[in-house]
């Protein structure tokens, strides 16, 4: 396992690079935190990493798997998406004793069976101004010995009152045609469209497949979610503690045109799948951590992971003998039940703990 620490020749900006030895590898910026490339043990690219990206800072880049963070959206008083995905973040040097970046490149092998970096983000004082909290916002990023990348994020309370925030993991998938590409995990979920102004939609059909522009918030959605890519035959499985959201989105062809830092037709190459916590603001007392993991992998599509969805655990095949309204109707039902249960069980975030 390798963890490298680089100027990038092009943008000058600096980036980690997680290597392990089968070939896969995993680059992630200092600014923004932002990891902007992951590749198979084939050296397959498996984020998309816009061509038109800008590398300047305040703009925040194109692609790759941006931090959104305090704010998810445009809904608050902060910029789009917050400001943790435009600032400079710093390696934890506990995490990987990565040496400072003032000559060409420097190495260090890491004998565990992953490669990790960490990385934090601290409040300056112009970021007081705007969200007066005291806060760290800590990334660590692990590429595994099977090419599988997980994203483990914790923010600690640092200040004398509490706060909140929504947050997202703004996960690029590069496809190879969006028009083959299918979401399974979200069938029959509650949903807030974002091309209708956050109105409140159920989903009716099967998996989700995409012809036209979308944008949707999906609510209370299961652990696992699959992103299958059919054109490649390859399918990505995305697992997540702590985020109970998935964003589903792709700008189509009219958007697109409108960005000046995408090409295009690069709509036919990207789908974002972005695990986060936008309907129920994350509250964090003094002195308490909260904190949620993302797991990506990709596997080939004839691979068989489990059953993604609860409910299928639950109901078994016999689900797919019923009418379809009534299936979905139970479905509703054991969710309920389901919250209800958990409800029960705990009435505080089980992700926050005291730090
Ligand atoms: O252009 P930005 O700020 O990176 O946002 C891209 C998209 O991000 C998505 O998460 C939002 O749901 C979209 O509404 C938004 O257009």
């Amino acid at each position: 396992m390798m963890v490298d620490l680089e100027k990038d020749a092009t943008t000058g900006f600096e980036k980690v690079i997680l290597r392990e030895p089968r070939g896969s590898s995993a680059e992630i910026l200092l600014f923004g935190g932002q990891v902007t490339s992951w590749k198979n043990e084939r050296g397959e690219e498996l984020l998309f990493l816009s061509s038109k990206a800008i590398f300047k800072p305040p703009k925040a880049v194109r692609g790759g798997i941006p931090v959104c963070f305090p704010q998810f959206g445009g809904q608050g008083s902060l910029e789009q998406h917050g400001f943790a995905r435009n600032r400079l973040w710093k390696i934890v040097e506990s995490s990987s004793p990565l040496p400072s970046v003032d000559s060409d490149k420097f190495s260090l092998i890491n004998n565990s069976t992953k490669a990790i970096v960490e990385l934090m983000l601290t409040p300056s004082e112009e970021d007081m101004k705007i969200w007066p909290h005291k806060f760290e916002l800590r990334l660590r990023v692990a590429l595994s010995s099977g090419g599988g990348l997980t994203m483990t994020v914790k923010v600690n309370n640092k200040d004398t009152k509490q706060f909140s925030f929504t947050f997202a993991l703004h996960t690029y998938l590069s496809v190879a045609d969006i028009t083959e590409v299918r979401v399974e995990g979200l069938e029959t979920l509650d949903y807030l469209d974002n091309l209708k102004s956050g109105e409140r939609s159920t989903e009716q059909g099967d998996a989700i497949t995409f012809d036209n522009e979308l944008d949707r918030v999906y609510l209370s959605t299961p652990s696992k979610i699959a992103v299958v890519d059919h054109e490649k035959k390859r399918t990505f499985v995305l697992k997540k503690d702590g985020l109970p959201d998935l964003v589903v989105w792709n700008p189509w062809e009219r958007k697109a045109k409108q960005m000046v830092d995408f090409g295009d037709d690069e709509y036919k190459y990207m789908l974002c799948v972005e695990a986060a916590a936008v309907e129920k603001p994350i509250v964090v007392r003094p002195e308490e951590e909260w904190t949620a993991r993302q797991e990506l992998s990709a596997v080939s599509s004839s691979y068989s992971s489990g059953p993604l969805d609860p409910r299928r655990v639950l109901h078994g095949s016999s689900k797919e003998h019923l009418p379809q309204y009534q299936a979905s109707i139970i479905s509703r039902f054991s969710l309920r039940l389901f919250a209800v249960m958990t409800l029960m069980c705990s009435s505080r975030n089980p992700n926050i703990k005291k730090s």
